[in-house]
């Protein structure tokens, strides 16, 4: 009995297997000889060998896959705010500044770069092929083409979105004569331009290829200032033939290969999609620890075709130009306050071309270049065991109006919820959807840079619309937006201190925000009335009501923050960590500009404790 019904089975298992192709083809022949019996078994064995290893190996790989946690952070804001600057110092391991001796010996390209920012801010004569170039201290003195004033555009506004804010004095940009002696300016720092070139060609990647980006943007019109869409941001109607969106950020793509900067005459020194600061400014490998200790330094000074030659012959001029009264005031008609972002250097000029000059741990944290289009940073926190495993991802975007393009789309809740493939209930951590691949990029928080200080003055890329009044347009349609209901979002009030610096000089808040009336011009009246502002604005318009939104105030720029966390042996920022402590309803008081030591205690011994419980 025991006998058939082994030989039953036996032939429904060959039934069986002749009915499978893939079994009856790994059936022996019916003839096979005991040699070939030995040898088919040994070949069997290995393949099963192979065939465990690469099955234990994709185990594994799911294992650290599923323990290796991804954190990934969307920085927002407009051009200017501060947003690659809070990604060089908020996330200090990203840029090893948390060893900044380890950055030494790269500052050579730093320093050339740094250069080129210089001379940018002196050079731009060229046609009107760029939006920035109102920025630059040639440009705003030269004799004017067309004039165009702020307010005439801001009255044609639809009333329903009047801003609060006014757009200030209409610049006497109706003057069409250059200033006098520009000629001559223009003559002795002709010389310049050619530098210039030199140096672009210098920092450029010749093998710049724009597929080899990490993200890819459309190519779009380039607007010159009076072509812009009306500056109502968040609205779709404001840009009535806005070519397709499109964004693409390959998940887990690292730094891309490509060239970091965009250099061409006539425009902004600009970091590229797909690109980074760290590369520009030769902070993208890791120094050997020999050379970083042997303070070894080429001699750059001693070569006579370093481009410091000819900037320190020139300094003079530079210094003239930039300290005439009559430039100054024509920089202040057209409300240009280079000063207080990439012309920092502008007050250093003599530091700056001296021949030994070499930019501090300052210079380099403050270089503006600006982005375009969409840059991720990829790292892991080193080093400290309670962090390990967890990998940071954070996106960059580029502010200015024409880079919003890549971004704003996905603020438009009807279009997107209609492309949304997981349907239009669903609720995902979503910020960025590319259209084409059907990907959804998942953020866990958004950090959105207010510069605070800027009320005063207008969009480079577009004199008619107020920062301010830009910002906060920006901020309702961050905090309004459905898809980013379960997205934390931390504020950053920033700029502080330069704030600070222009409310010392007499300037009145009241004067450009009608809506603050004569309430006091104190720094700390101001920075309350902010915070309430904003805090307001985020819970009136936040569709998920349960949500709170952690603001800080902020001066960026600010090494010695980061020196505090550096000096605790905290690799992360607290307002990151905050990121993590939301999902768990922790709640954490934020860390402002100059914390005490004790204070700093205080919060790194909590986020200590939450972050046994988180990671
Ligand atoms: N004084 C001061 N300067 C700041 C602060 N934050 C940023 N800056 C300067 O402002 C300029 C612009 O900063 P970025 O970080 O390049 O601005 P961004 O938001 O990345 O601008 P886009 O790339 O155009 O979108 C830089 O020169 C910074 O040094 C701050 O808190 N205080
Ligand atoms: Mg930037």
């Amino acid at each position: 009995m025991a006998h058939h019904r082994t030989q039953l089975a036996a032939s429904t298992s060959r039934r069986r297997s002749l009915s499978d192709p893939l079994a009856a083809a790994l059936l022996p022949p019916p003839n096979e000889t005991p040699d070939q019996r030995e040898h088919r078994l040994l070949a069997e064995a290995e393949a099963k060998k192979r065939s465990d290893n690469i099955d234990r190996m994709i185990r594994e790989g799911e294992k650290e896959r599923r323990r290796k946690k991804v954190i990934k952070v969307l920085l927002l804001g407009q051009s200017e705010s501060g947003k690659s600057t809070t990604l060089k110092r908020e996330f200090p391991c990203s840029i090893c500044m948390h060893r900044l001796d380890a950055v030494v010996e790269f500052r050579p390209t730093s320093r050339r770069c740094l250069l080129l920012l210089l001379l940018g801010m002196f050079l731009r004569t060229d046609e009107v092929v760029h939006i920035m170039l109102s920025n630059l201290i040639l440009e705003a003195i030269a004799p004017e083409t067309e004039a165009h004033s702020g307010l005439d555009e801001i009255d044609d506004l639809d009333s329903s979105e009047a801003p609060t804010i006014i757009i200030g004095r209409p610049s006497s940009s109706t003057t069409t004569n250059g200033l006098p002696g520009y000629e001559n300016y223009r003559r002795s720092l002709a010389p310049l331009m050619e530098l210039e070139q030199r140096l672009i060609q210098q920092l450029s990647d010749p093998e710049d290829n724009a597929e080899h980006e990490a993200t890819h943007l459309p190519l779009y019109p380039t607007y010159s200032t009076h072509s812009l869409p009306a500056a109502h941001v968040g609205t779709s109607s404001s840009a009535p033939s806005r070519p397709a969106p499109r964004i693409t950020i390959p998940l887990g793509a690292n730094s891309s290969p490509a060239s970091p900067v965009t250099l061409s005459p006539g425009s902004e020194l600009t970091v590229r999609n797909g690109s980074n600061w760290k590369k520009t400014l030769g902070l993208a490998k890791t120094p050997s620890p020999k050379s970083v200790h042997s303070g070894e330094l080429p001699g750059w000074w001693e070569d006579p075709h370093d481009p410091v030659h000819l900037i320190n012959r020139c300094a003079p001029a530079m210094t003239e130009l930039w300290r005439d009264t009559r430039v100054q005031q024509r920089l202040a008609e057209r409300r240009l306050r280079l000063e207080e972002s990439s012309g920092f250097y502008l007050e250093d000029i003599d530091r700056v071309t001296a021949k030994m000059y070499f930019p501090t741990d300052e210079d380099v944290l403050k270089a503006r270049l600006k982005t375009t289009g969409v840059v991720e940073h990829t790292f892991s926190l080193p080093r400290n065991a309670e962090y390990r495993g967890v990998e940071w991802k954070i996106y960059d975007v580029g502010g200015a109006k024409p880079q919003r393009q890549a971004w704003a789309p996905y603020f438009d809740d009807g279009e997107l919820f209609k492309k949304n493939p997981l349907g239009s209930n669903c609720e995902v951590d979503s910020i960025a959807y590319d259209q084409h691949a059907d990907t959804f990029l998942v953020v866990d928080a958004i950090i959105f840079l207010a510069p605070i200080s800027a009320f005063d003055q207008v969009l480079a890329e577009d004199p008619r619309v107020n920062r301010l009044e830009d910002t906060i347009y920006l901020w309702q349609s961050v905090t309004s937006n459905k898809l980013l209901a379960n997205v934390n979002i931390i504020l950053f009030l920033n700029k502080c201190d330069l704030l600070k610096r222009k409310l010392q000089a007499g300037v009145r808040l009241s004067h450009y925000m009608t809506s603050y009336e004569e309430r006091s011009n104190d720094y700390d009246a101001i920075v309350n009335y902010f915070r309430r502002k904003f805090g307001v604005m985020h819970n009136l318009y936040s569709p998920n009501k349960s949500r709170e939104c952690f603001i800080h105030f902020t001066s960026v720029t600010d090494t010695r923050r980061t020196h505090v966390i550096i000096s605790n042996g905290m690799f992360l920022r607290p307002t990151a960590l905050e990121i993590g402590l939301r999902r768990h309803s922790v709640q954490v008081r934020g860390i402002e500009s100059a914390p005490s030591p004790r204070e700093t205690l205080q919060v790194l011994e909590l986020y200590r404790r939450v972050i046994g419980v988180l990671f």
